[in-house]
């Protein structure tokens, strides 16, 4: 058996952790021989409930729950932390957008950066759920300047995912079949849901579609705005398929990308594909070995471009609404 390893939760209490820190706990991120230690972080508001799910934690008797420690502070949620999942973070509610939380959320990241500074493991990886994710995570990596900007990536593997589901639908074909899905720039319904790469069984989708009007009508809309309707739906934030999501993002990150396929990752902007520094942004990344590469020398259409400029576009104005909450 490995020795454990540390995995602060964020925002453990609320709806996105309840099924969360269960999967970790049996095993689905890091593999059914990884211990695992869950140092679960809410506000003081939030502990009782906290407790609750601690207790059903308990009655589980995970074989590789190691320990768990519940607590409101981050410093002490992060000391030596391998993963860092910071979810904690008010959800919208129905007629929002995301950057309409960056006011109420924005200031947590200072206080969780300065502390992932402090006390978690420099090799730490840290996944900023909580909305608005990509600006969300700029603040906290900005606040944590001892550790590398890669240690910090935020969640595009929700609309990943939501994207190849609805090709699989499309084609009547299984998910696992779709390959080389893109979602660029922001978690907000600016982001850009792009096919043109993926494959099925060694074939283009974009060509077995056939239908580029059903691609701009339809499957790019119903990927951006696949968050507000399921908050119209159950009048609450997506929670069991973002927890998912989580999870796939920290097991390929930890454990690599499958063969001949990439996934999305809202990683530090470095220049590539035209989008410059500065900002958190959806790509296609390879993962290998505990790190990750963008996909280099994809081809991109005058239509994609436009897109891809757009999305990244809003990531700027949301950077400049918080410039003063970086370190
Ligand atoms: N990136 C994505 O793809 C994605 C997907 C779904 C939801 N989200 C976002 O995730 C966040 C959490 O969603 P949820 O449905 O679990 O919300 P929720 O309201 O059910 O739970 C949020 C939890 O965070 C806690 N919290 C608030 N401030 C905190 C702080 N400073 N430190 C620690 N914990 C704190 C709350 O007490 C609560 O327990 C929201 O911002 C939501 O919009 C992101
Ligand atoms: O849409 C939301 O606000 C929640 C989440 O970001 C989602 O995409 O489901």
């Amino acid at each position: 058996m490995n020795s454990p390893m540390r995995v602060a939760v964020t925002g453990a209490a609320g709806q996105i952790g309840y099924s969360l820190v269960f999967r970790i706990a049996a095993g689905d991120m890091l593999g059914k021989d990884q211990p695992v230690i869950l140092q679960l972080l809410d506000i003081p508001q939030s502990l009782p409930t906290l407790k609750g799910v601690v207790m059903e934690l308990e009655d589980c008797a995970f074989p590789l729950l190691a320990g768990i420690n519940i607590t409101d502070n981050p410093e002490t949620a992060f000391r030596d932390v391998n993963i860092a999942m910071l979810v904690g973070a008010r959800p919208r509610g129905k007629g929002m957008e995301r950057k309409d939380l960056l006011e109420a959320n924005g200031a947590i990241f200072i206080d969780q950066g300065r502390a992932l500074d402090e006390g978690a493991r420099r090799d730490v990886k840290v996944l900023i759920v909580g909305n608005p994710a990509n600006t969300n995570a700029l603040i906290a990596m900005r606040n944590a300047p001892s550790l590398m900007p890669g240690n910090f990536s935020s969640m595009m593997r929700l609309d990943h995912n939501r994207a190849l589901s609805q090709v699989a639908a499309k084609l009547g074909r299984p998910v696992a079949g779709i390959r080389k899905m893109i979602v660029w720039g922001n978690h907000s319904s600016k982001q850009y849901p792009d096919l043109n790469h993926a494959e099925v069984g060694g074939d283009k989708v974009a060509r077995l579609v056939n239908d580029p009007a059903w691609v701009e009508d339809h499957f790019i809309p119903a990927v951006q705005n696949r968050g507000t309707e399921v908050i119209e739906a159950r009048g609450l934030s997506s929670a069991a398929s973002a927890a998912n999501a989580a999870i796939d993002h920290i097991r390929d990150w930890v454990f690599g990308t499958r063969e001949n396929d990439w996934v999305s990752m809202g990683i530090p902007s470095d220049g590539s594909y035209g989008i410059p520094e500065g900002v958190m942004y959806g790509f296609p990344v390879v993962c290998k070995e505990g790190g990750y590469h963008i996909v280099p020398d994809l081809e991109i259409s005058e239509f994609s471009k436009e897109k891809m400029q757009a999305t990244y576009r809003e990531l700027v104005d949301e950077r400049d609404s918080v410039k003063h909450l970086f370190g």
